[in-house]
């Protein structure tokens, strides 16, 4: 399993610096929650860490190979991204879907391996998904979508997994379900990097948290020490209070309304 560095990385997004100078290591087996406000360029920052995104300066390393170097069957065989707003223009089968995870794994020509059907019918279980897996993806609830967007992207226990508001919309048991299987993943050594707006989420299941405001990486570190008060009041410009600790952290934010 391998560690994905950034080292000053830039990048330009309709003629504008939307991150700047980032230089950022995530740690295989770690699982960090990539926290800030709308528009801080935590997506952007995603996109170009899957691969997916052009620098506008700066370099980026899956272990010890330039993301700009790998084939892009290469790229898509070791890292999985899930963006914000994944879609399916066409109906096809939420099991298809699923399997549509393993394609860069798969021989060019002939059936489906017998193991490789295996892992589909886990990922389905795993995402409460066998009862719509003939379901065309195409009318699934926002919630069930969300669910067979995270199976796709998880069913090749990929070396990093990059997710970007992967519970959204989920209910809380299956929001708690998509948080026990990306934790899984990275106790396997999996490097996991989440986008959240969750903060109780992040304090529950990440090791790290970034924190970005305005492009910029204001603070990173293990969770504990980046979900405090003073660093999350000055994150979302709002009073924060955190209650608890570690994985049964709370936060809260007050204001006048
Ligand atoms: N395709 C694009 N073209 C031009 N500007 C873009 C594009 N995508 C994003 N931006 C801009 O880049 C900045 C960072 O956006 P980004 O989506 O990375 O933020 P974010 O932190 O993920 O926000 P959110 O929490 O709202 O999802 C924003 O100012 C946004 O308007």
């Amino acid at each position: 399993m391998s560690a994905l560095h950034l080292d000053a990385v830039s990048i330009a997004r309709g003629g504008r610096i939307v991150v700047q100078d980032a230089t950022v290591s995530f740690r295989a087996g770690r699982l960090t929650a990539v926290i800030g406000p709308n528009g801080a360029g935590k997506s952007s920052l995603l996109e170009a860490s899957a691969g997916l995104l052009p620098l506008d300066g700066g370099t980026i390393r899956l272990g010890d190979d330039a993301l700009a170097s790998l084939s892009r069957r290469t790229l898509a065989r070791r890292r999985a991204y899930l963006p914000q707003r994944a879609g399916i223009e066409w109906p096809i089968s939420v099991e298809r879907v699923v399997a549509l995870g393993l394609a860069p794994s798969l021989p060019s020509f002939g059936d489906l391996p017998a193991a490789m059907r295996a892992r589909v019918d886990r990922a389905l279980a795993d995402h409460d998904l066998v009862g719509l897996r003939d379901r065309p993806a195409t009318q699934l609830s926002g919630g069930e979508f969300a669910r067979a967007m995270l199976a796709r992207a998880t069913v090749g226990d990929p070396e990093l997994l990059i997710a970007d508001e992967p519970t959204s919309g989920l209910d809380p048991r299956h929001a708690y379900d998509a948080s026990r299987r990306l934790r899984a993943l990275a106790d396997a050594g999996c490097t996991v990097i989440v986008a959240l707006h969750d903060l109780d989420l992040a304090a529950n299941i990440a090791d790290e948290v970034l924190a970005v405001k305005a492009g910029r990486v204001m603070a990173h570190g293990p969770a504990e020490s980046i979900l405090i008060a003073p660093i999350l009041t000055d994150l979302y410009d709002i009073p924060a209070h955190v209650v608890g600790e570690g994985r049964a952290t709370s936060i809260r934010f007050t204001g006048k309304l």
